[in-house]
């Protein structure tokens, strides 16, 4: 839909005679496609209000389409029609095919023109999202994964509820002891991206190429030790029945969890809000960062949740619309508040002065994890985090290898190696049709 607008929505419409005398013009619509729902999808509606209530230029619908997953599949089922959105979430991994897709206008673009001040963004989330010191989409929902507990549990367990694991042998020593009563020590979800994470946090890479980022990628390294250590460990943990095995979704995970079926979880900061409200009144939650190998290597987390990323196929007018909501999205009260009723961490510095901001972290002090384990990263290529144009793809090899380890169909080993080789092989395809 080509509105009678002008090309600039923050620059008062040039009124032609004829138009005075018309109608006043209609505002910019811009269709937001995201993948957030629950307690998240309702933080957004939100949001979508107040800023609708405040620009009578720009008008913003949120349309939920499903997982981050599905949402990419369907942008690029509609890359050639005129049915897509202005602007899209897409999660952190789809970052390479969406620069490569060129669909998009660079959020550059709209950076440079508008003199927008980038430094007020928190360095690791700038070092996660810029190629070739540009910003190609802007950074919306930043999380990283961390372990959840039951001090509850830990307590019952005669485990010292103050002192969460930290390496893998301390979560499988704290697993046993907390299996009992047909209860489980731990379940962690078949989820790919905690592999990656698990990589960064030894400080090894998950591709070559300075896990393509100095070129792009043409091996996978899950089959590198850091990988084979932490199947190692998971799997065990799982056949002697100290973690569950419940499956791919941290859907499925954290109500194990919020039922006290389950004593230490994994999942994304970006859960906190849900668990704490969920636990309440049934137990007390704990959390910790991001377990490791003892004597592992330097490393940290990898910048996890979404960006943004305005459409090169709409008029200027709603690409310029969707930029005047990016700058909303980031301001230092709208972080505050999606970071509060979310569990995310705030993309821009300024929102850790917001009181509503201090307020919580006071009185849910789990909201710091993430926030401190970002901070506590060491910044290095592994922890600035792999970039290929299949990485959905790769993720879901991961999870089918670890899937087969987890079942005792392969041994932890053989299982990486051949989704290595997959994934390889994937990257090298992927690598001839891009230029
Ligand atoms: O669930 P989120 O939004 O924290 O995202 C987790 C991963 O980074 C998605 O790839």
């Amino acid at each position: 839909d080509t509105t009678a607008t002008s090309t600039s929505a923050s620059t008062a419409p040039a009124a032609s005679p004829a138009a005075a005398s018309t109608k006043p013009a209609e505002p910019v619509k811009v269709i937001w496609w995201h993948s957030m729902s629950g307690e998240l999808g309702k933080a957004i509606d939100k949001l979508v209000a107040d800023f609708n209530a405040s620009h009578k230029d720009v008008q913003v619908e949120a349309v939920f389409q499903g997982t981050y997953d599905e949402s990419l599949n369907k942008m690029k089922a509609s890359m050639d029609t005129k049915n897509g959105p202005s602007l899209i979430q897409v999660y952190e991994i789809g970052s390479r095919f969406m620069i490569d897709s060129k669909a998009i206008t660079p959020m550059q673009t709209f950076i440079d023109a508008d003199k927008y001040d980038v430094s007020q963004l928190e360095e690791n989330i700038l070092n996660y999202y810029r190629v070739d010191n540009k910003l190609y989409s802007m950074p919306f929902n930043t999380s990283n994964p961390i372990l959840y507990y039951n001090k509850d549990m830990f307590k019952a367990a005669g485990l010292d509820p103050e002192k969460p694991p930290t390496t893998y042998d301390e979560v499988a020593k704290a697993a046993q002891a907390l299996s009992k009563d047909g209860k489980s020590g731990a379940s962690f979800a078949i989820y790919g991206w905690f592999m990656e994470q698990f990589f960064a946090n030894q400080g090894a890479e998950y591709l070559n190429n300075g896990n393509g980022r100095t070129s792009p990628a043409t091996e996978s390294q899950v089959n590198a030790d850091a990988g084979v250590k932490t199947l190692e460990w998971w799997k065990q943990m799982v056949d002697n029945k100290s973690a569950a095995n419940l499956g791919r979704k941290t859907d499925d995970t954290k109500k194990a969890f919020l039922a006290g079926q389950v004593a230490m979880t994994l999942d994304s900061t970006a859960s906190l809000r849900g668990i704490v409200s969920g636990a309440e009144g049934k137990f007390q939650v704990g959390t910790a960062y991001l377990p490791k190998p003892a004597g592992a290597g330097e490393g940290g987390v990898v910048v996890g949740g979404a960006s943004l990323y305005i459409l090169n196929n709409k008029t200027e007018a709603e690409q310029k619309g969707a930029w005047e909501f990016i700058k909303y999205l980031t301001t230092p009260d709208v972080q505050a508040y999606w970071s509060v009723n979310t569990g995310y961490f705030p993309i821009t510095k300024k929102a850790y002065d917001e009181q509503l901001m201090k307020d919580n972290l006071v009185k849910y002090p789990q909201f710091k994890t993430a926030i401190d384990q970002l901070h506590a990263t060491k910044a290095n290529k592994a922890t600035q985090g792999a970039v290929m144009g299949v990485f959905p793809e790769a993720r879901q090899i991961v999870e089918g290898a670890i899937e087969e380890t987890l079942a005792g169909k392969k041994a932890p080993k053989d299982a990486l190696d051949a989704a290595a080789k997959s994934i390889s092989e994937k990257l090298a395809t992927y690598n001839k049709t891009v230029k």
